[in-house]
């Protein structure tokens, strides 16, 4: 039934002001309208539909995309949404992001752009930025080769200064120094970052970036000594595949030297290095952004994913009936509630760190423009952190604990006997939250996990990043001895020798809902987890064999250091006066519902560090289960405030009408294969077989 509101009686129950909390989700009620505006003119506008997106084949899939691509720009020029004023490129932003199309433009926006402005000196900015921003070349980010992605210092490509032509020779001198991953370069870009060796006067000078033009501005041609192509097909249906990530060979191609990116070193006419004035720390600032997008990234992927199994859950009825009732909705189940409320919980908590490192970046930028670059290691430890820990949590790798008998075993045992983790990922898991149904691409989940898993990959390999994290910590813990003071995110490692000793007090399960209480549990089990590490490391003489024995353990604490900045992030969210009846309640239940799995979750780390003890782990669980409850009749307006339209989501089981049945059955019949009702091949193979023929059959 078109126009009828088969939700209306769970909106019903809604104990909250759901356009408030919209704004909260937003951030502001500036950012609600602009993202509100430009969400409604994509959805309204038929040549973005996307529906059919996974029966396409590659190739008009990839045309398909060039022609959104292009729209976009069209409606973007049309709009007047370009210029040098912030917010427009943000409503830009946002237009293409509504889209909802992995394509070029991504990695010429995210990647191309911000690279000239974070690494061009002011002359190299004032020629390229303009041409880039009327899209008059088009840039990709060309770093990753066949051979090294994480270890960007055993890059291969080269880049060796001939002064007798003020040139740069760029080079390709092996299969694996081929450029191998980059975004928009298999069959788009007219221009690449290229990261290569540069070698001055027979000397290397480590990797920096070029700006190379790869593809003819005429008829798109690759330039001579070139060689350029699409890596192939990557998971799913639709999904990336709308990307052309590419390979790039160099045959000694030349370049101006000005193309060489020289805002931190100067190759002068003569060949000499020369440090400029500006510090090199600045173009961590730019990594700082980068990372800042991928964590506000990844509360999006996880809040459509919640928002379609939340409203399907809550549609889907299963078992349950008495005497010819209705069955229960799925969502009733305590089960489902388990399994889904700390993710509808650990989306907001998402939204809320991405909202704070909006912040960081702020500070860390004015801090470098003044020549501090004392909160700069701490910065980017967190960012590095951060999107390892949402990109995971998102798409893979959340370890569980297991949960039967576990407060009576230590984690090292637990780990013995093989019982305690198991891994469950959000979106992953929001399809099986949706049974069967969730399987079918018209339910969304599947193009939505295959666009997001590379996340746990790309902008640094997620384990990688939570060494480098251990690493900062560490250094952390071994600098405390000397007074230095930890700050920032670290801060609470001052108070190690407290942390190590302190008991928790709980004695009621509603002594978990004190933000204090729940802090001290997790600042004592990461403090705990960094000194255990630090005691283990310094056993061994050399330090870095130390740490590679070590890998394992050092990453845990580094995530016993991320979910801390979360839940810390969180709880001081709530702290600030926000508006809209009922909102903040809505909101402290799912800061308690977040923290509170978490620690059920690795109760292993938190009983084996003597932070709490098995029974206070059994009231933390009472008081989760409670939480549940308390969330239940407001799930629904809870996902409502993520404000989607049905054209974003993109998924028959998370429609806001509820009215899945019907249109899940007209979905089926745009399949191609039903164009047919015999298909094609049944007279060469299938009849032959009933007929017993197939001796005669010419297969
Ligand atoms: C969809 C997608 C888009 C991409 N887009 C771009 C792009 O636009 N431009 C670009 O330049 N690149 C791009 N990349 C490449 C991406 O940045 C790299 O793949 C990424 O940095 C990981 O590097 P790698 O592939 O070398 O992985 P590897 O480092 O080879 O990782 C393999 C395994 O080794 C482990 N490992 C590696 N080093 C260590 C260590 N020191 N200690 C412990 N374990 C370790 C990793 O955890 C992983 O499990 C893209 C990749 C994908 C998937």
């Amino acid at each position: 039934m078109e126009g009828v509101d088969h939700l209306a009686h769970e909106r019903n129950k809604t104990e909250f002001d759901v356009d408030a909390m919209k704004i909260v989700w937003a951030g502001s009620r500036h950012a609600f309208e602009l993202s509100d505006r430009m969400a409604r003119l994509v959805a309204s506008d038929p040549a973005f539909r996307k529906d059919d997106r996974t029966r396409l084949g590659r190739k008009e899939l990839f045309k398909n995309t060039l022609r959104k691509a292009a729209h976009a720009w069209k409606r973007i020029l049309e709009l007047r949404l370009t210029g040098p004023c912030v917010i427009t490129e943000e409503e830009a932003g946002q237009l293409r992001n509504f889209v909802d199309e992995p394509s070029f433009t991504d990695l010429h926006w995210g990647m191309f752009v911000p690279a000239i402005k974070g690494q061009g000196t002011d002359e190299q900015q004032r020629k390229w930025l303009p041409l880039a921003y009327k899209m008059q070349i088009i840039g990709c980010y060309a770093q990753t080769e066949l051979g090294h992605g994480s270890n960007v210092q055993g890059l291969e490509t080269t880049a060796t200064f001939d002064p007798e032509t003020d040139e740069f020779v760029i080079n390709s001198p092996t299969l694996t120094s081929s450029k191998w991953w980059p975004g928009g370069l298999g069959k788009i870009s007219t221009h690449a970052i290229v990261y290569a060796r540069l070698i001055t006067s027979g000397q290397e000078h480590g990797v920096h970036g070029f700006i190379v033009q790869i593809r003819s501005l005429d008829d798109h041609m690759p330039l001579p000594g070139i060689t350029i192509g699409d890596i192939g097909m990557k998971l799913g249906n639709g999904a990336y595949n709308t990307m052309d990530n590419g390979v790039l060979k160099f045959d000694h191609i030349r370049i101006p030297r000005n193309q060489m990116l020289m805002r931190v070193l100067q190759v002068t006419r003569e060949g000499k290095c020369v440090q400029s004035n500006v510090p090199r720390q600045l173009i961590y600032g730019t990594m700082v952004f980068v990372r800042q997008t991928i964590v506000a990234d990844a509360s999006t992927a996880l809040s459509r994913a919640v928002c379609i199994a939340t409203r399907y859950s809550a549609v889907r009825r299963q078992f349950g009936s008495q005497d010819g009732g209705m069955e229960t909705q799925v969502i009733d189940y305590k089960t489902q509630q388990s399994r889904l409320f700390p993710l509808l919980a650990s989306a907001y908590a998402f939204r809320f760190v991405g909202e704070w490192l909006k912040w960081l970046y702020t500070d860390v930028t004015q801090r470098l423009q003044a020549n501090d670059f004392s909160t700069l290691p701490e910065a980017h430890a967190c960012t590095a952190g951060l999107k390892s820990l949402t990109t995971a949590a998102t798409a893979v790798e959340q370890r569980i604990s297991y949960d039967g008998n576990l407060p009576i075993l230590s984690c090292a045992l637990s780990y013995a006997l093989g019982l305690d983790y198991f891994i469950l990922d959000a979106i992953e898991e929001c399809r099986k939250l949706c049974g069967g149904h969730g399987y079918l691409c018209a339910s969304g989940l599947p193009e939505l996990f295959a666009v997001y898993v590379p996340a746990c990959t790309y902008e640094g390999d997620n384990v990688v990043l939570l060494l480098q994290v251990a690493r900062f910590l560490m250094k952390t813990v071994s600098q405390l001895g000397s007074g230095k003071k930890p700050v920032g995110t670290t801060a609470y490692l001052g108070r190690v020798q407290d942390l190590l000793q302190c008991c928790c007090d709980v004695q009621r399960a509603e002594d978990w809902l004190k933000p204090s209480v729940v802090l001290e549990a997790f600042e004592a089990r990461s403090a705990r987890m960094c000194v255990a590490c630090a005691q283990n490391l310094s056993k061994f003489e050399k330090p870095e064999d130390g740490f590679a024995e070590l890998s394992a353990d050092l990453v845990e604490a580094a995530v016993a250091h991320c979910q801390l900045i979360v839940v810390s992030k969180f709880i001081e969210k709530l702290q600030q006066d926000i508006p809209g009846k009922g909102v903040k309640q809505q909101l402290q239940n799912l800061c308690y519902i977040y923290a509170l799995n978490l620690l059920h979750k690795y109760l292993g780390d938190f009983l084996s560090t003597g932070c709490i003890t098995p029974k206070q782990a059994s009231l933390a669980n009472d008081q989760l289960r409670s939480m549940y409850s308390q969330i239940r009749p407001n799930a629904i307006a809870l996902v409502d405030a993520f404000n989607y339209t049905d054209h974003y989501l993109g998924s028959v089981l998370g429609r806001s009408d509820g009215n899945v049945y019907p249109k899940l059955y007209e979905e089926a019949w745009k399949d191609p294969l039903n164009d047919s009702v015999v298909p094609d091949g049944y007279h060469e193979y299938v009849h032959p077989m009933l007929k017993q023929q197939l001796r005669n059959a010419r297969l």
